[in-house]
């Protein structure tokens, strides 16, 4: 397997690429930014593990270099947020940026698994998707936005509540988009069941949804979350690795192009709203099955439910648009 991380020097990116140095089923490991890729590579380049790296930057054609031949391209390229911003104010620089960086992927590694984490995650995988359909090489199946860090936080933060030793045994389907309301935590449907006090799954619900401004205001201007997403963006794409290798049974919820997945055109439907993280079974060739879970959420959790399609629309639009109709420079 060779993995591509875009974004490699920043605060996800090296953490990220740290625990892909170390993971056995990577082979070989290509480290891009715009800045400190030759350092961050060289450090890594020591430690005893299988993966053979290299980093790149963008002269010398380092772009292609670095994403040709890739298996899996994972993307926490972009400005993070300060204080006071949304992810949505994140648009206008980090658009261009996964644009330009999706338009390598289609023309050096039109085949390869890509994850997106840069935000706004409910944007910037509609502009991915738009720009590999703009050239031809859109296959839904192999596109993802990473929002497995709102399932790690929801497994986190319920801890207190069932006193759980391991935290990530507790399976919790977080589905919708990644920014505030549009994230709704479906506790109802934990497994095994939890038990949440009716005074207590306001307060939980917010966190889950908000944990992302609770680093942002810790960080006090210094950026957003880069550890933990780190943790949950390897995750992921462990996961994606696994079920390439034929390792079947993976569920992880993920945010994908319902229409292009077996079973997403329902939920889309249902929802209006074409991309959506819904819990997908992962298999060799990427998003194999969409699972509806909407039908069995409680009044509470619909409620949540049609708040988050009103934003998700949105944003989803606006991400369309701007590939559709560029913004004028
Ligand atoms: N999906 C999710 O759950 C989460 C997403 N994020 C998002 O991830 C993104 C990155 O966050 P951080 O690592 O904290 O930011 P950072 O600023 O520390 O790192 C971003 C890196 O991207 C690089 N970069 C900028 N333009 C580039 C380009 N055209 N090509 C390649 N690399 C480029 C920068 O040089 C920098 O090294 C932000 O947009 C942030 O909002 C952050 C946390 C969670
Ligand atoms: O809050 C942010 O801007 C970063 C992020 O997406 C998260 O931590 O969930």
């Amino acid at each position: 397997m060779k993995a591509v991380v875009a974004g490699a020097a920043g605060g996800i990116g090296q953490p990220l690429s740290l625990l892909l140095k170390a993971c056995p089923l990577v082979d070989k490991l290509a480290l891009y930014d715009v800045v400190n890729t030759p350092g961050v590579a060289t450090d890594l380049s020591h430690i005893s593990s299988i993966a053979q790296i290299e980093g790149f930057l963008p002269a010398d054609d380092g772009m292609k270099k670095a994403l040709t031949g890739a298996d899996i391209v994972v993307i926490p390229a972009g400005i993070p947020r300060k204080p006071g911003m949304t992810r949505d104010d994140l648009f206008k620089i980090n658009a261009g940026i996964v644009q330009g960086l999706i338009e390598g992927c289609a023309e050096n590694c039109p085949d390869a698994f890509i994850l997106v984490i840069s935000n706004p995650v409910n944007s910037t995988v509609p502009i991915a998707a738009e720009v590999l359909k703009k050239a031809g090489k859109f296959n839904p199946k192999k596109l993802f936005g990473v929002t497995t860090l709102d399932v790690v936080r929801a497994e986190t933060f319920v801890q207190s509540l069932t006193g759980e030793k391991d935290p990530s045994k507790t399976v919790i389907p977080v589905i919708g988009g990644h920014s505030g309301e549009t994230i709704v935590p479906l506790f109802s449907q934990a497994k095994p069941a939890v038990k949440i006090p009716e005074d207590k799954l306001d307060d939980l619900t917010n966190r889950v949804q908000f944990g992302g401004d609770e680093v942002v205001k810790a960080k006090d201007g210094a950026g957003s979350a880069t550890l933990s997403m780190a943790y949950a963006g390897y995750r992921f794409a462990e996961k994606v690795m696994k079920a390439a290798k034929g390792e079947t049974g993976i569920v992880e919820p993920t945010f994908v192009y319902l229409p292009g997945v077996e079973g997403g055109d329902a939920i889309a439907k249902e929802t209006g709203c074409e991309f959506f993280s819904v819990p997908v079974e992962l298999g060799k060739d990427g998003a194999q099955k969409a699972i509806n879970v909407l039908g069995s959420a409680n009044e509470y959790e619909k409620k949540l439910l049609q708040a988050c399609y009103e934003g998700l629309k949105g944003n989803i639009s606006k991400g369309i648009e701007f590939v559709q109709n560029p913004p004028q420079k």
